[in-house]
C-alpha cells in the first residue's frame, strides 16, 4: 500500500482557531484563572498599600520626634501609632509573600489542567478525523503540536491572569499618586504613549519570532522521529553521519529565530529600562517641587517615590505579554489539530443477521487535487471472498478505506446490508467493519491486552482461537510470559506482526473483513493456512482482501480488478485469467511460463 502524502513540515492541517481554542481553555480553566487573578490582584493590593502605612508611619514617626509641641502626650501617642503602622507594613508584606506563593501553586496547577485540556481537544479532533488528516502532517510535528506546543499554549490563561494582575499594581499605583499630588500622576502618565509603542512592536515581533521559531522545532523533531524511524535503512546505506546532519540542519535557523526573541525581548527591555527610570524620576522631580511648595509632605514624598516605582512594574508586563503572545501561536499549532473535520456518524443500525453485502455506488475519492477512485460501482454478495487486485497504486488501499469509512468518498455511497455506512452509529459500525494493515501497531500493555482491544473488548478464549487462527498462539505461547508480554518486549518479525494484526481482526470479527495486504509478509504456507483457519473457524462473513499475490486472488470467490482508479473488470480470477493484461498484474507480459496458471482453490 501507500502511505498518504505529507504536506510540508510546519504546513497546516486545517484553518487556525488558535484564538477560539485560547477562549476555551481560558472558559474551561474560568474558575482556577479568576482564583489566580484574586490572588494577583490582593498580593497588589497589599502591596499596593506596603508605601502608604510606611508614609504614614514616617510622618507619625517625624512629627512625634521632631518635638513640634503640638500636644504634649504627642511623643508616647505618636510612637505608638507609628509602630501600629509599622506592624501593618509588617503585615503587608507577609500577606504579599503567602498570596505569591498561593498564586505560583494556582498557576502551576492552571496551566497543567489547561494544557490537559488542549491536548485533549488537539488529539480528539486528530483522532477523530479521517486517518489521512493526520497522515498529512509528519509525526514528529504532530508530537511537537501535542507536547511542547500544548504545554506553551497550557499557560495563555494563567499568562492572562498575570498580565491583568500585573497592570492593577501601576494601575492603583498611578491612582495614588493622584491622591498624593496630581502633578506627579500627570509626569508618569507623560511618558505611557511611547511605552505602549514599545510593547506594541514587542508584541508584533515576539508573535512572527515565536511562530517560525515553533516550526523548526517541529521541523527538527519530524526529520529526528523519520529517521528513527528508518534506522535500519540509515544503517545499511551507511549514512548516518548525513542524517546526522539533516537532523541538524534546521538548528541554525532556530537560533536565529532564538537570537531574534531575546533581541526582541531585550529591546523592549531596554527601551523600557531607559524610560521607566525616566519616568520616576520625574515623578519624584515633581513631588520634591511640590514638598517645596508645602503641597505634600516628607512621607507623602516617600509613598510617591514608592508608587512612582510600583507605577513603573508597568513594564514588566512585556514578558508576560511575550509569553501571552507565543502560547497563541503555539495555540494556533494545536488548534489546527482541533480543527480537522471530524468523521461524523449517525445512529444507524444495520440489520440484524446481515449476510455482510457491500455496495460501492458512483464513488469517487479525490485528494489533494488527484482522483484516486473514479465512478467505482461495486456490488459484492455477503459472505464471499474477493480478492482486490492492481497494479501498484491502483487505488486498492483507497477502495479499502472507503468500504470500511476509514474515509468518506468525495462522491457516491457506500452500503453495508443496503445501509449506508455513513448513517451507522460509530460502535455499530466498528462491531461490524474489523480490518487487518500490512503494519498493524500493537496498543495494549500485553498482548493479549492488545489483541481484545476493539469496539468491544474481546474474551480471552475468543482472542487464543483468533491468535490459533492467525497462526499466532503457537509463536505467542513461546514468548517469556506468553499473552501478557508486552508488545514492546516481545521480538517479533514483520510475519508475525502481521499474525497478530489478524488474530485482532479475527477477534473482532464481524460481518466485513477488510485485509489490506495483511498477509504481504506471511510464507505462502503459512498464508494459506490462515485463510483456510478463517473461514472454518472465524465467524462466516464478507472477506474483502486487497491482494498482490496470484494465490489470494486464485483462491478468492471473486476479484476485482482496479486500473488507475476505475474497476477494470469483476469476475472469477480464471475467468479473468484469460485476459493478457490481467495477467501482466501478476508479472509482466510474457514471463508467465503457464498462462493458466493452476489455482490453488479448492485444493
Ligand atoms: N492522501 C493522498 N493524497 C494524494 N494521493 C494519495 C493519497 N493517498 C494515496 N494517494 C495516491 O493514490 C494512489 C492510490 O493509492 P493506493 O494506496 O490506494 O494504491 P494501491 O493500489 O493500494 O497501491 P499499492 O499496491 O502500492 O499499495 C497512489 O498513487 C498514491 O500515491
Amino acid at each position: 500500500m501507500k502511505f498518504p502524502r505529507r504536506g510540508a513540515p510546519g504546513s497546516r492541517a486545517a484553518a487556525p482557531t488558535g484564538h477560539g481554542l485560547l477562549r476555551g481553555a481560558v472558559r474551561h480553566s474560568a474558575g482556577r484563572t479568576a482564583a489566580v487573578l484574586c490572588c494577583s490582584a490582593a498580593s497588589a493590593g497589599a502591596a499596593l498599600a506596603v508605601p502608604a502605612a510606611l508614609g504614614r508611619a514616617l510622618d507619625l514617626l517625624l512629627d512625634s520626634g521632631g518635638g513640634s509641641g503640638s500636644s504634649g502626650s504627642g511623643f508616647d501617642g505618636g510612637s505608638g501609632s507609628a509602630r501600629c503602622w509599622l506592624l501593618v507594613c509588617g503585615a503587608l508584606i507577609v500577606a504579599v509573600v503567602l498570596l505569591d506563593a498561593l498564586e505560583a501553586l494556582l498557576s502551576g496547577v492552571t496551566s497543567a489542567r489547561s494544557t490537559a485540556w488542549l491536548r485533549g481537544r488537539g488529539l480528539a479532533g486528530l483522532l477523530g478525523a479521517a486517518p489521512e488528516h493526520g497522515a498529512r502532517l509528519p509525526p514528529g510535528e504532530l508530537a511537537t503540536r501535542l507536547s511542547a506546543n500544548a504545554t506553551e499554549a497550557g499557560t495563555a490563561p494563567v499568562s492572562a491572569a498575570a498580565l491583568a494582575a500585573s497592570l492593577l499594581a501601576p494601575a492603583g499605583a498611578v491612582i495614588a499618586l493622584f491622591l498624593i499630588d496630581f502633578w506627579t500622576a500627570v509626569a508618569f502618565l507623560a511618558g505611557i504613549p511611547v511605552l505602549l509603542l514599545v510593547l506594541r512592536a514587542f508584541a508584533r515581533d515576539t508573535s512572527d519570532s515565536a511562530a517560525r521559531y515553533q516550526r523548526v522545532q517541529a521541523d527538527l523533531a519530524s526529520r529526528l522521529v523519520e529517521v528513527l524511524d528508518g534506522a535500519r535503512t540509515v544503517a545499511a546505506a551507511g549514512t548516518a553521519e548525513r542524517e546526522r546532519d539533516r537532523i541538524l540542519a534546521p538548528l541554525p535557523e532556530l537560533a536565529v529565530q532564538g537570537r531574534r526573541m531575546w533581541r526582541v525581548h531585550g529591546r523592549a527591555v531596554a527601551r523600557g529600562g531607559v524610560l521607566l527610570p525616566l519616568l520616576t524620576t520625574g515623578v519624584l522631580a515633581v513631588g520634591g517641587v511640590a514638598l517645596a511648595a508645602g503641597r505634600i509632605s516628607v512621607g507623602d514624598l516617600l509613598a510617591a517615590s514608592r508608587y512612582a516605582a510600583l507605577a513603573a512594574g508597568v513594564g514588566a508586563g512585556a514578558g508576560l505579554l511575550g509569553s501571552l503572545v507565543r502560547s497563541r501561536s503555539a495555540a494556533r499549532r494545536t488548534a489546527a489539530l482541533a480543527a480537522l473535520p471530524p468523521l461524523a456518524y449517525g445512529t444507524g443500525r444495520l440489520p440484524e443477521a446481515g449476510p455482510g453485502a457491500l455496495d460501492l455506488r458512483g464513488v469517487r475519492v479525490v485528494r489533494d487535487g488527484r482522483t484516486l477512485l473514479d465512478g467505482v460501482d461495486l456490488s459484492v454478495p455477503g459472505g464471499v471472498s474477493v480478492a482486490v487486485v492492481g497494479r501498484s497504486g491502483a487505488g486498492k488501499s483507497t477502495l479499502a478505506a472507503v468500504a470500511g469509512r476509514l474515509t468518506d468518498p468525495d462522491e457516491g455511497r457506500v452500503l453495508l446490508d443496503g445501509v449506508p455506512l455513513a448513517s451507522l452509529a460509530r460502535g455499530e459500525l466498528r462491531r461490524e467493519v474489523g480490518y487487518a494493515f500490512e503494519r498493524p501497531v500493537l496498543f495494549g500493555d500485553t498482548i493479549g491486552a492488545a489483541l481484545a482491544a476493539g469496539a468491544e473488548p474481546a474474551s480471552a478464549a475468543r482472542v487464543r482461537s483468533a491468535a490459533r487462527a492467525a497462526s499466532a498462539d503457537a509463536f505467542v505461547r513461546l514468548l517469556p510470559r506468553g499473552y501478557d508480554t508486552p508488545p514492546a518486549e516481545a521480538p517479533l518479525s514483520g510475519g508475525e506482526l502481521q499474525r497478530l494484526g489478524l488474530a485482532r481482526a479475527f477477534a473482532h470479527a464481524g460481518r466485513l473483513l477488510i485485509l489490506d495486504d495483511a498477509t504481504s509478509s506471511l510464507d505462502t504456507v503459512t498464508e494459506r493456512q490462515v485463510e483456510r483457519a478463517l473461514a472454518r473457524d472465524i465467524t462466516p462473513g464478507t472477506r474483502l482482501v486487497v491482494a498482490h499475490r496470484l494465490s489470494s486472488a486464485a483462491r478468492a470467490d471473486l476479484v476485482v480488478w482496479l486500473e488507475e482508479g476505475r474497476i477494470r473488470a469483476v469476475g472469477p480470477h480464471p475467468e479473468l485469467w484469460r485476459v493478457p493484461a490481467y495477467r501482466a498484474v501478476f508479472a509482466p507480459p510474457g514471463e508467465h511460463s503457464e498462462p493458466n496458471e493452476p489455482t490453488e482453490k479448492g485444493r
